[in-house]
Parts: C-alpha cells; structure tokens; sequence
C-alpha cells in the first residue's frame, strides 16, 4: 500500500531533515494514517508478503498479506502480540527467511539474500564473539563483509563506539561488560555498517527498566545525529510510541496489517500526556480487536 501527497520543496526537506512533519492524513474508511511522504520513493517496499514455516508435521503461517512502505529517515515500529510474525518480518526482509509469496525490495531492488546493507540488532546478548575486544568485534563485521581495510575499520569502529559512549572500553572482552553495555557494541557494529536500514529486533527487552529507558534515549539521539532509517520491532505500546514516527500493528497469528498509526509527535517526555494515553489506548483497542 502506497500513499503519497505532493507538498512544496520546503516541506519536502524539512520531512528529510526532521524525519516527520506534524500533518497526519487518515486514509478514509480504514484505521491507516499517513504522513504525506511527497514524491519520495519507498527506501523498502514490503508488498503482500506471505512468510511461512515447514515444520515436521505441518506448514505454518507466520504472516498473511502483508504489504508497507519504509521511507528515508523513518523510524519504523513492527508492533503486535506475541506470535504475530514481527520477527519473521525482520528476518526476512535482513534476508534470512524468503517470502512464501510477494516481494521484498530495498531501493528498487528485490531482497533475495542477506547483504552489507541490512543488519539486526537481536534481543540476546550474546551476539557478540566472547574472544574478541569491543573494538574487535565492531571491526569484525567490517573486514569480513570486506567494506573496509583493516585501518579505516578500526577508526570506524572507534567513530561509532564514541557514538554509543564505550571509548574507555575499546579493548574489554564482553563477559566483563553489562547487558546495556553489550546492547551498544551491538548497536554500534551494526551502525559502523552504516547499512540502509537498521534492523532491531527487541533490543531492549532483555533490559532492566531503567537501562532499558536510557537505551531509547541513546538511540534517538543516536537518530537525531545521522537520521539514519530504523525498522524496529517491540511489542511494548509505550517503545513503539516514544521510538517510532510510525507504527505497523499487526494482528495476532497469522500477522495481517491491523492499522498504521502516525506517532511523530511523541517522545520520551510525553509518556505521561492526555494524547500519548489516548493513542496508547486507542492501538490496545485496535491490537485486541475492540472498535478504536
Ligand atoms: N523456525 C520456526 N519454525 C516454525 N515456526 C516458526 C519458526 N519461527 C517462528 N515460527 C512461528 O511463526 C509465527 C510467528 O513467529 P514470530 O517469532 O515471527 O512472531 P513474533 O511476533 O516475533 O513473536 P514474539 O513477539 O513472541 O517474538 C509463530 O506462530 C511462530 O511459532
């Protein structure tokens, strides 16, 4: 699904430069906001995307039709009940799970494989090699993916771990750092990448409150310095609407696109306001099948 409004030239860079613009239109007779996104063409394009899983016994439907448009600089949340197929979605458009039917593409171009230019950051915290340094494993996927010499990798990796504030721990072994400590070099390995979109699947989750809090923040400001474009996948309301300029919610097993909601006008600082609560509430009713 596609929808797109023309604006002037000022808007348009003001939508590339902030991410967002504050007009929001209702696509009439369905629950899908849209934020006029120009002429823009889609960075990725996920259209009608059937994901499913052969398992001994049975085929399994992970999701059914599935259709959205990530655009530059978005921050794009992939919400709904456990089992929805949020994973599966990110799974398969970083490459790793190929549509049952419809079609992946990131810049015009059909996803058939995993490539350079998409990479996850999972929930575990053991994604990073135990035998290498912080700054070695952030250098890893660089040299292995042959993007970069050994030197530009390690002053690239330096770049980034300042980024996410690990200067002092270039050379720690990751069993000596905390789970949001390993979350960072996650983030920035997969930052160094400088990869069209940023996949994150529940980053966070894993987190206590606190640091789980302080980790949202890092990654907006993280945003606001490169505006690089995010899909991210939670199934927490409240992540989806301080993190995200717009959310996909999916419905339960097999995930089907239930709405897609505006929520640029959110951030850390408005979890407690009457319209951040209203929204809340209105994507619980529409996730639990309630009229909204
Ligand atoms: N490797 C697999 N083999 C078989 N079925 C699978 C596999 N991975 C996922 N599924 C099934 O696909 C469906 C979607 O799973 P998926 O993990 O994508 O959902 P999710 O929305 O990310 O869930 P959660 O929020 O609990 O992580 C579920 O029914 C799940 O059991």
């Amino acid at each position: 699904m596609s929808h797109s409004l023309t604006l002037p030239f000022q808007a348009q860079r003001d939508f590339v430069e902030k991410g967002s613009l504050a007009a929001t239109v209702t696509v009439p007779g369905t629950a899908i906001e849209t934020t006029p996104h120009f002429a823009m063409e889609p960075l990725l394009a996920v259209k009608n995307v059937h994901l499913e899983y052969a398992t001994d016994k049975s085929i399994v439907r992970a999701t059914h039709d599935v259709s959205f448009n990530v655009y530059p600089s978005d921050r794009f949340i992939l919400l709904g009940p456990s089992g929805c197929g949020k994973s599966s979605l990110l799974k398969s458009v970083a490459g790793f799970l190929p549509p049952h039917s419809g079609t992946i593409e990131l810049d015009g171009k059909v996803v058939s494989k995993a490539g350079p230019d998409r990479v996850v950051v999972f929930q575990e915290f053991d994604q990073l090699a135990p035998w290498k340094t912080v700054k070695q494993n952030v250098m890893f996927a660089l040299l292995a993916s042959r993007t970069l010499g050994k030197k530009e990798a390690a002053e690239r990796a330096e770049h980034y771990l300042h980024k996410v504030g690990l200067n002092r721990f270039f050379d720690a072994y990751p069993h000596t750092l905390s789970g949001g400590m390993k979350q960072r070099v996650a983030i920035a390995r997969a930052m160094a990448m400088e990869p069209k979109v940023l996949l994150m699947d529940e980053p966070f989750a894993a987190l206590d409150a606190l640091t789980r809090r302080k980790m949202q923040e890092e990654l907006l400001a993280l945003w606001e310095d490169t505006k690089f474009t995010l899909m991210f996948v939670t199934h927490s309301i409240e992540e989806a609407l301080v993190l995200g300029n717009r959310i996909l919610l999916l419905s339960p097993h097999p995930g089907r696109v239930k709405a897609e909601i505006n929520s640029h006008q959110f951030s850390l600082d408005s979890a407690g306001s009457p319209e951040f609560q209203a929204t809340a509430q209105r994507i619980h009713h529409l996730l639990f099948n309630e009229q909204a």
